[in-house]
């Protein structure tokens, strides 16, 4: 053996050790890593529901207790507010035609007369903003016809959806966010024993200052009234169980909450998602589709808020991550007719669901009317409709109060979803709505992420509330 041949094999041998080396110190590593202890989970705080969304399918039409409207008198922030007025019918209109409308001739380059909406006509006179009072331009003012759109081909990638069993577990603590001082400055005052009259002001005023409102303060104060002394209250114990009973009584527990969802008759179930804009309409019918997918169900999307084209292509998205086709029309197009096509379309395909994004811009009650209305009678052309599903933004308080009146004049709102749970202080919207709809909150919107939607259930909530 040369020493040229020596020297080559010294260094192959040198540099195979080198390589094992760092092969072994990666190795140990990784290993280091992987061994980490997870951090053990913080004791869970908030709403802590467990259940999944349910669907169903409507046997009956569903039949709404509503309670009797109160007098309050009570001076407060809600004590100003008018009471909700009968619903009034929709005036009876020609049948409209619900094949593709004729596309409106160019309009001119000249601006628009603005549109004149008398004081009357108004959604709100009080000072408050109007439904849709950001609009720059009134939906009623231009209508463009149903326009045909290719329907996105195959979703390329089909998202893994977060069964939907157990998912209050994993967002459990979203809500805590929620809670405020509200429980515990009860539970503090209640806990006291005998209570004087200062403190039950200070119980009104706490209960005011989370949202509640005056009819619903003066129903659990009255409660509280009652019981505090029947059930002997001495401790903080049970001051908390009298609290949660009195606060989950007022939430009926009892309502159906399911989501009229599930196809009947041979026919699609038609989920009509209504409410002004900005309020998590998009997002929560994307949710809902997902939560639909993941039970095994065929959804179709109907992009009806025509206003915004990228509210369509938003539900777009949402659809195509979870593979289920979106109908949309044009910018401007009528709301109406993408939401018979997506209907008539959903019936041909013979899906389980079709949900329609409405839009809610509207500055007048009577344009709001007219258009939810045409909405409502023309998609009843082709299936019922099952759910009407308004969306609110739970951080906006009293004005999503407003929201909820006017339309709940304007369609027969079956559910109540309150989004942006998880962004407020103030958790007593849900007390009010409810009371004053008589209508169920049926899910709730506790973040932005994908599966971050979630049933409604009182005794999680006030639990939550009450932590
Ligand atoms: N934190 C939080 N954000 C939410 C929730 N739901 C919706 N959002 C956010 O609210 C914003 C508005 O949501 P959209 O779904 O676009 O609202 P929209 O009502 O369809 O609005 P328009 O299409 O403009 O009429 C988005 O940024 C959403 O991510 C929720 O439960 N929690």
């Amino acid at each position: 053996m040369t020493t040229t041949t020596l020297i080559w094999i010294i260094v192959v041998v040198a540099a195979l050790l080198v390589v094992a080396l760092v092969t072994g110190v990666v190795l140990s590593r990784r290993r280091r890593i992987s061994l980490t202890e997870p951090e053990p989970d913080k004791p869970a705080k908030g709403y802590r529901a467990g259940g999944a969304i349910t669907f169903n399918a409507p046997t009956a039409p569903p039949v709404v207790e509503r309670p009797e409207p109160e007098v309050v008198e009570r001076p407060g922030p809600a004590s100003g507010a008018s009471p909700a007025k009968p619903v009034t019918p929709p005036e009876p209109v020609a049948p409209e035609p619900v094949a593709p409308e004729p596309v409106a001739p160019p309009v001119s380059t000249a601006p628009p007369e603005p549109v004149e909406h008398p004081v009357a006509d108004r959604t709100e006179v009080d000072g408050q903003p109007g439904v849709g009072d950001d609009a720059a331009v009134p939906r009623d003012s231009v209508k463009r016809g149903f326009v045909e759109v290719d329907l996105p081909e195959q979703a390329s990638e089909i998202d893994e959806i977060e069964p939907t069993e157990g998912r209050l577990e994993r967002l459990r603590g979203r809500l805590s966010r929620s809670r405020s001082t509200f429980g515990q400055g009860l539970l503090g005052l209640l806990g006291a024993g005998d209570l004087d009259e200062d403190s039950w002001t200070d119980v009104e005023d706490t209960l005011l200052m989370a949202d509640l409102g005056a009819a619903v303060t003066d129903q659990v104060v009255g409660a509280l009234r009652a019981q505090i002394a029947a059930r002997g209250v001495r401790t903080s114990d049970d001051a908390r169980a009298l609290l949660r009973d009195v606060l989950v009584g007022v939430l009926h527990p009892e309502m159906d909450r399911s989501v009229h969802a599930l196809p009947h008759s041979g026919k699609p179930a038609v989920v009509l998602v209504v409410g002004v804009n900005g309020v998590g309409k998009t997002t929560t019918t994307g949710k809902l589709a997902r939560v639909l997918v993941a039970d095994g169900r065929t959804v179709l999307l109907g992009a009806a808020d025509t206003f915004r084209a990228a509210a369509a292509d938003q539900l777009e998205t949402w659809g195509s991550r979870v593979g289920a086709s979106t109908v949309r029309g044009a910018e401007g197009a009528d709301p109406a007719s993408v939401a018979f096509e997506a209907v008539k379309r959903g019936v041909e395909a013979g899906v389980d669901t079709v949900l329609v994004d409405t839009a809610g811009r509207l500055h007048t009650k009577t344009g709001l009317m007219d258009e939810l209305g045409k909405v409502k009678r023309v998609v009843e052309k082709q299936a019922a409709v099952d759910e009407v599903l308004l969306v609110l933004d739970a951080t906006t308080g009293q004005n999503g109060l407003t929201q909820a009146r006017v339309f709940a004049e304007v369609v027969d709102v079956t559910g109540i979803v309150l989004t942006k749970l998880d962004g407020t202080a103030k958790g007593g919207i849900v007390f009010q709505v409810q009371r004053e709809l008589g209508v169920p909150v049926k899910l709730v919107g506790l973040g932005e992420g994908a599966d971050h939607l979630a049933p409604f259930e009182p005794r999680a909530f006030v639990d939550a509330l009450l932590d």
